[in-house]
């Protein structure tokens, strides 16, 4: 009889393909499917004796050992939950379905009701690291059944990136949609870093007249210290890559539209779901629809005047400003997204262990970061810590935040876009100040909807006839 591979992988495209290859360099035979032939066709042109391709969902699925697992590597959504309940008829209890795409957790919750009913164990991961870590170690997010994790955790730990310390970046995260939970929240964290990164760049184009090779030392620079992460290093490399002929930066020439696949949308729903701030990724997320509306921005352009620059405040400032800056925003970022899991942990009934998620982060995806390391030392000591209130990061909110003014107002008077560094600004503004003006809107509400109010020198609620004109007939003291 012929011998059954370890593990089958669906989906073909830059991920599942890159995935197989990872598997199958250690040492694990992998069955390979795709939807559409042509995909399965280029990696059978690997010739790697480890990878087995198959055409039909039946073949694939009767090539594996029992219980036999399946990575599913393909479009969120419909795509996959319809590609599931293909599968569904091909499988016996105790077999596991991993789907390894950027899912919407909800779904996943949902499609894990669908599946235990049946006994089929199902694991909903995150994986991050985009195509290089997929082949040669991403960091992986697992959440769902425990069961098909122990069966499956072998494979996965061989798989993932290791720490500093040869940890495997992958650590079972919690029930039903704890992982592709995590994962959006990784996004979302990825979202803000994006945005920080190339709001400093315009200001470093501002600051260095747009000489892009001088840009790049000082982010190679930067990397080298506190904002040591994945994404610096790598917009080091894009903006110094000159275009085909040589004679400008390929970065000159890629449109300034930039899309999105839903995982930022969804974070911030669910942000506004769990009345969790989260300016970051907000903001980051609305600069990506405002870039799509290229039409509405170039008219735009030519309609409004261009506001002049202040001489009296035309000040300029320094690198360090602008590293600082970026810092700061960058530690807001991932404090935001934590602080996003803290309360999606307790709303979902998750206990959602931060020191691991931080861990798992630490290398192979995008949002790697030398921060993550304090992150996850101090969610070691106490999983419930308000990150904020921490040593470290409450020293870099009181020395960075003057910092964060100096450069947003040098970039507000020289009319360059840095929306998610003002909003850090502004956000630190209110999350520190005993003195908020919601004072006025409370009295609005009570105003013009008797919703009542509370006051700073007495206890309980009250209802005043704030405008005599409109409140005509309300009695009271106040
Ligand atoms: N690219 C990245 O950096 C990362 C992607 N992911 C996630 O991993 C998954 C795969 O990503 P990626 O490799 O970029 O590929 P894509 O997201 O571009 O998806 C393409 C794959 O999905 C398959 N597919 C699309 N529609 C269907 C359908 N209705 N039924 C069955 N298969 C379908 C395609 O098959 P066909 O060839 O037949 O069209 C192809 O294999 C996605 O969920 C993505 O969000 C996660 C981390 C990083
Ligand atoms: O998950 C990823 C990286 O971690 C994918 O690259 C994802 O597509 C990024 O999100 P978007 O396409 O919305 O920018």
């Amino acid at each position: 009889m012929k011998k059954k591979q370890s593990i089958g992988v669906i989906g073909m495209a830059i991920m599942g393909k890159n995935l197989s290859l990872n598997i199958s360099s250690n040492k694990y035979k992998v069955s390979v499917f795709n939807r559409s032939k042509e995909k399965t066709k280029i990696i059978v042109r690997e010739k790697n004796k480890n990878i087995i391709p198959y055409y039909s969902i039946k073949s694939f699925i009767n090539s594996l050992k029992k219980p036999k697992i399946i990575i599913l590597m393909i479009k969120s959504g419909k795509s996959t939950i319809n590609t599931i309940n293909k599968l569904i008829k091909y499988l016996d209890p105790h077999d596991v379905i991993i789907d390894g795409g950027n899912s919407f957790f909800k779904d996943t919750m949902m499609i894990s009701k669908v599946l235990f009913k049946k006994h089929i164990k199902f694991i909903g991961t995150g994986i991050s690291g985009g195509e290089e870590g997929a082949l040669n170690g991403p960091s992986i997010m697992p959440g769902g059944s425990f069961i098909a994790y122990e069966i499956s955790k072998n494979i996965l730990k061989r798989i993932s990136s290791l720490t500093k310390i040869n940890k495997p970046c992958i650590s079972f995260i919690g029930p039903n949609g704890a992982g592709h939970y995590v994962k959006m929240i990784h996004n979302s964290i990825e979202y803000g870093n994006m945005q920080l990164i190339a709001e400093s760049y315009f200001l470093l184009k501002s600051f260095f007249k747009n000489d892009n090779n001088k840009i790049s030392k000082i982010f190679g620079k930067w990397n080298k210290g506190e904002l040591n992460s994945y994404l610096i290093e790598i917009t080091k490399e894009i903006i110094k890559k000159k275009n085909r002929n040589n004679k400008c930066y390929l970065i000159d020439l890629v449109s300034d539209v930039a899309e999105s696949k839903g995982t930022g949308k969804w974070a911030t729903q669910n942000a506004l779901e769990l009345e969790e701030i989260s300016y970051v990724t907000t903001i980051s997320l609305f600069e990506r629809y405002i870039s799509s509306l290229k039409k509405i921005r170039e008219e735009s352009s030519k309609e409004f005047s261009k506001i002049p620059i202040l001489i009296y405040n035309n000040k300029t400032i320094s690198l360090e400003c602008i590293r600082k800056s970026l810092y700061l925003g960058i530690l807001t970022s991932y404090i935001q997204g934590f602080n996003q899991l803290k309360s999606a942990s307790l709303k979902y009934n998750w206990n959602l262990k931060l020191n691991n998620i931080a861990k798992v982060w630490e290398s192979g995806c995008i949002i790697k970061s030398k921060c993550l390391e304090k992150i996850r030392n101090e969610y070691e000591k106490n999983n419930d810590s308000n990150l904020i209130y921490i040593d470290y990061f409450k020293d870099k909110i009181n020395l960075y935040r003057l910092f964060l003014k100096k450069t947003i107002l040098y970039s507000i008077n020289n009319n360059i876009i840095t929306p998610s560094l003002n909003s850090i600004f502004m956000y630190y503004n209110s999350y520190c100040s005993n003195n908020l003006p919601t004072s006025l809107v409370q009295a609005q509400r009570d105003c013009f909807g008797a919703h009542k109010y509370n006051r700073k020198d007495r206890k309980g609620y009250f209802h005043t006839n704030w405008v005599t004109k409109y409140n005509k007939n309300i009695n009271n003291k106040y």
